[in-house]
């Protein structure tokens, strides 16, 4: 436990709130039971930052909310707190959390450079399938026996993960199987079997140290499995390291 960490001591998780669906996972966050009484802060200021324990970067638009994280001044700010503070990353979140990008939109994408993976952005197809849903298998989740509905729209795709033998290991929570796509949604693989498991594309939500990535939307649904996950398996942990 850290110098003057008490328990009694309230969490402060915040929301980057600048663009996207983070009034979704506010309402998610504050349905999580906990020991510890959870602040939630809606992030729009290097202020509001310096104040939490950790954040949800929700989904939406990634060159938007980078672009206007760039103007509030706190591009910098956010990739000092990836290096020290568990942050969840949920769709055009996973895009930032990335540390590198196969198609990023003309003009560049910024990312945090939080975890060791490439995404695709919109990698699941054309416009038109690109968004779908699926029952997920979550490693780890409370009840992981029950399904989680994952609602992918627009999602990236994870298509290479580079670690290097000083970055913390990547954990697989759960991955799609390549059967529960629509025909016509098959992922564009090279030369081997596409329905090799193994594949980096059918992963859908990883763990790498503190950080959280998933593809998918879960403040989007009435499960808030995962938001308890991020609290209890990345935030509460960090506190004590
Ligand atoms: N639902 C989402 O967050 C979509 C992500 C979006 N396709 C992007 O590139 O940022």
């Amino acid at each position: 436990m850290q110098q003057g960490e008490d328990l009694q001591q309230d969490v402060h998780i915040g929301i980057l709130a600048l663009q996207g669906a983070f009034a979704e996972h506010q309402v998610m966050l504050k349905k999580v039971p906990s020991k510890r009484k959870i602040v939630i802060i809606l992030v729009r200021t290097q202020d509001d930052l310096a104040s939490c324990n950790a954040l949800i970067i929700p989904g939406g638009e990634s060159t938007t909310i980078a672009l206007l994280a760039r103007l509030a001044g706190i591009l910098e700010p956010l990739r000092e707190f990836a290096k020290k503070k568990p942050i969840w990353g949920t769709c055009a979140g996973a895009i930032l959390l990335a540390s590198a990008i196969e198609n990023p939109k003309k003009g560049g994408q910024e990312l945090l450079s939080g975890m060791s993976v490439t995404v695709a952005r919109n990698g699941w197809g054309s416009q038109v399938v690109e968004s779908f849903e699926a029952p997920l298998e979550v490693e780890g989740l409370r009840e992981s026996e029950r399904p989680f509905h994952g609602i992918f729209i627009r999602a990236p795709v994870v298509t290479a993960i580079h670690t290097t033998p000083s970055d913390p290991p990547i954990v697989v929570i759960s991955r799609i199987s390549t059967s529960l796509l629509p025909s016509s949604q098959t992922i564009v693989s090279p030369d081997e079997d596409d329905t090799d498991p193994r594949d980096p594309r059918t992963i859908v939500a990883l763990r790498q140290g503190k950080h959280l990535l998933t593809s998918f939307h879960p403040e989007l649904t009435k499960d808030n499995r995962f938001h308890e996950y991020f609290v209890t398996e990345c935030v509460f942990p960090s506190l004590l390291s």
